[in-house]
């Protein structure tokens, strides 16, 4: 089946096979090939080549048709003045049409280059080395390039897997593919049988800080299902959910949670100012959310009052529950039945570390019916957390959705981000301590990790932000 040319692999030399030392040994005659089969054969491909370039390289063999057509009928001359206009003309629609130029000519031109310089010619040694190749009746198979893309950012490798291989080899061998073709990262993207894309950055879209986002004036705006809270490594605005789930951030200190947590705030503010949304918020560091406590329905510092409020949250969950049961199945946010999101600064504080045992029942206790239950009534808890282990925090499976900022240990990327997140080139272990604020998140519909980063809401910001909001409430109670 290997031999067969459908079956996606593309049949290579082997190297020297080492041959084990033996006493005695068989081996099977060797026939010689007559010349006119190795000439057939020889043939037959150049032939194949002729009649397939077209098909494959429509452009580049399109210009090298009519540059020997027009060179033959008109000479040198002709050639050079059909050359003059085709470089005026491109030059006129990259100046006037630059974003059409760059995807219509400049990316396309780009990716070929790529795929024969960067991708074809370090294809088999890189494939060989890492383990990718595959071995059946003593001949190599390789898995086949079957195009290659180019967009602003990366390098995406479309490749038809060998018959019987998984995508799981190559999602265990990121690490090899990244350095094998010098790329900072790899992610595996699998289409469909046998069908994968490999996908390498050329440059880190998010190197530089991204400013706090500027906040839509008109409540309506406000998408509560999508709230843009930075961007994607795609250049792709990241939106974050909130209504319908929970979140739960996790990096160590310095990573960047407090910019999460207000990027998500930010994003809720006209929500806010309308009386749509409402935040409650726990903050036992007391630097993190207390600059902004103008903004907050609900704040506390101390463990005893943070249990209160999250007490009161669960009772407030019951009575909307109460009120919905056999009404309501849903629950849409307005000024009567807001939208609450507790935002719970280091959630540990209350879990794991406070000295005293019935504050820490109580928590938990809380949090775990506000995680179970709150979702379809309207309620979100949004958490940060420095230390994912279970000992911490035994509720992390109850939050659907997370984000893994900077984490200690690899191992921890998987219990952040579910099984095979690593794997899938989920590395928030190597996130570099330069960067705060860069994370890896799941998104809707893609089992692999997508890299990511938070605006930086700055202390100016916050301050902004809680000034615009007292004076609307001061208008309103004119
Ligand atoms: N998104 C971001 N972009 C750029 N810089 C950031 C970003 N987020 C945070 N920083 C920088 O990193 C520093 C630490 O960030 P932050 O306090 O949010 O981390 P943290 O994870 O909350 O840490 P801790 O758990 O110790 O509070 C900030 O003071 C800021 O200078």
């Amino acid at each position: 089946m290997l031999g067969n040319s459908s079956a996606g692999a593309s049949q290579v030399q082997r190297p020297t096979a080492p041959v084990p030392a033996q006493a005695v040994r068989f081996t099977t005659p060797v026939v010689e090939t007559p010349g006119i089969f190795i000439l057939t054969g020889w043939l037959w491909r150049f032939l194949r080549l002729l009649v397939l370039l077209p098909v494959q390289f429509p452009v580049s063999v399109a210009t090298v048709a009519v540059s020997v057509t027009v060179y033959v009928l008109t000479g040198w001359l002709g050639l050079a003045a059909l050359w003059t206009i085709t470089d005026i003309a491109l030059l006129v629609w990259w100046r006037r049409w630059p974003h059409s130029f760059k995807a219509r000519v400049a990316l396309r031109a780009l990716a070929t280059w790529r795929r024969f310089w960067i991708y074809r010619r370090h294809w088999q040694p890189v494939l060989v080395v890492s383990g990718l190749a595959e071995s059946y009746l003593e001949r190599q198979y390789l898995p086949q390039i079957r195009g290659v893309t180019c967009s602003a950012w990366a390098d995406r490798v479309r490749v038809k897997l060998v018959a019987g291989t998984a995508p799981a080899e190559f999602e265990q061998r990121v690490s090899e593919l990244a350095h094998g073709f010098g790329a900072p990262s790899c992610r595996v993207e699998v289409r469909g049988p046998r069908d994968l894309v490999l996908e390498f950055p050329r440059r880190d879209m998010l190197a530089e800080q991204i400013d706090a986002l500027p906040v839509p004036d008109d409540p309506q705006d406000v998408d509560l299902g999508a709230l843009p809270v930075g961007r994607c490594e795609d250049g792709q605005p990241w939106n974050l959910r909130l209504h319908g789930t929970h979140v739960l951030t996790v990096g160590v200190t310095g990573a960047g949670k407090g910019s999460v947590l207000w990027s998500t705030i930010r994003a809720m503010v006209p929500a806010i100012d309308a009386g749509a949304a409402q935040v409650w918020a726990i903050d036992p560091k007391r630097m993190e959310l207390s600059y902004g406590r103008n903004l907050f329905a609900r704040y506390a510092d101390a463990a005893d009052e943070a249990v209160s409020l999250l007490e009161d949250a669960v009772g407030a969950m019951q009575e909307r529950a109460e009120r919905y049961a056999g009404r309501k199945r849903v629950h849409v946010p307005n000024t009567r039945d807001p939208f609450v999101v507790v935002v719970l600064d280091e959630v540990a504080f209350l879990t794991a570390y406070h000295p005293e045992r019935e504050i820490r029942r109580r928590a938990e206790n809380a949090i775990a019916t506000l995680t179970s239950q709150g979702r379809s009534v309207g309620f979100c808890v949004l958490a940060a957390l420095q230390d994912p282990r279970k000992e911490v925090l035994n509720l992390r499976n109850l939050f659907p959705d997370k984000i893994a900022l900077r984490l200690d240990e690899a191992s921890q990327v998987d219990m952040v981000l579910g099984d095979g997140a690593r794997d899938r080139g989920g590395n928030a272990h190597l996130i570099d301590p330069d960067l705060p604020g860069v994370a890896f998140v799941k998104l809707e519909g893609s089992p692999a990790p997508v890299r990511v980063r938070a605006a930086f809401v700055t202390d100016a910001d916050i301050d902004h932000m809680a000034e615009s909001y007292a004076a609307s409430r001061a208008e309103d109670s004119v």
